[in-house]
């Protein structure tokens, strides 16, 4: 598997997520967010969490006009890989390549915190190493983590299967709870956890390592 982890000014997760792709056996290529073009052969883009352009406007939408979000768009219509953690999941609404909008946390607190998910499917690269319904421990912080979308969209997710996690306990008022979706083709997954702060013995819980681990396995290249 080749990952490229995208860089914004203001990214502070882009060497956590390389870190969690290299432990699986992973090539990993940095980004820089004003390259126009993706290194050869890359099979998944990383959208790292943090502040990109210190979360101005809207959290992610500067960043989602860089050069390098033209190429994440056409990667992503090839039927690439695409995953967006926190920050990443903001930026990936902010293209459009995911329906919905991530909104101030209902209590207008920023909340950093190890939640409970529940794996709504396992019919996708990302979640298939977990089975629906288990319940994992994976951390958050944000303040713009309220997931919105219309009801129609809100339905086309659920009846899609496209919802891949919930909240157990809903921190910051989303809309069904949801704390993560996915493309129509399941390849683009857009998640406000983050599971490369779960993926090895040293961060206190290893729940996001399945997460890595099943993308590898279903990328993995001779
Ligand atoms: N950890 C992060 O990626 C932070 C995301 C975002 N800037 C927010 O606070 O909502």
């Amino acid at each position: 598997m080749h990952a490229a982890v995208v860089v914004f000014p203001g990214s502070n997760c882009d060497r956590d997520l390389a870190v969690a792709f290299e432990a699986t056996g992973a090539k990993v290529s940095m980004v820089w967010h004003k390259d126009s073009a993706l290194p050869d052969g890359v099979d998944i883009i990383g959208i790292p969490g943090g502040f990109s352009f210190g979360d101005y406007l809207r959290c992610g939408a500067i960043a989602a006009n860089s050069p390098i979000c033209r190429s994440v768009a056409q990667h992503a219509d090839r039927g690439g890989y695409v995953l967006g953690i926190c920050n990443g999941f903001q930026v990936l609404t902010e293209t459009g390549l995911l329906p919905g909008a991530l909104l101030r946390n209902a209590g207008l607190k920023y909340i950093c915190q190890t939640v409970g998910l529940k794996v709504e499917t396992s019919a996708s690269d990302y979640t298939k190493g977990y089975n629906a319904g288990d319940i994992i421990n994976i951390p958050i912080a944000h303040h713009d983590g309220n997931y919105y979308a219309d009801d129609d969209t809100i339905a086309r997710l659920q009846g899609e299967d496209r919802i891949a996690f919930t909240y157990t306990d809903n921190p910051n008022g989303a809309r069904a709870d949801i704390a993560g979706i996915l493309s129509e083709n399941r390849r683009v997954l857009g998640m406000m956890p983050h599971p490369e702060r779960a993926a090895d013995v040293g961060h206190g819980g290893t729940d996001g390592q399945a997460l890595f681990r099943a993308l590898a396995g279903a990328l993995i290249t001779a």
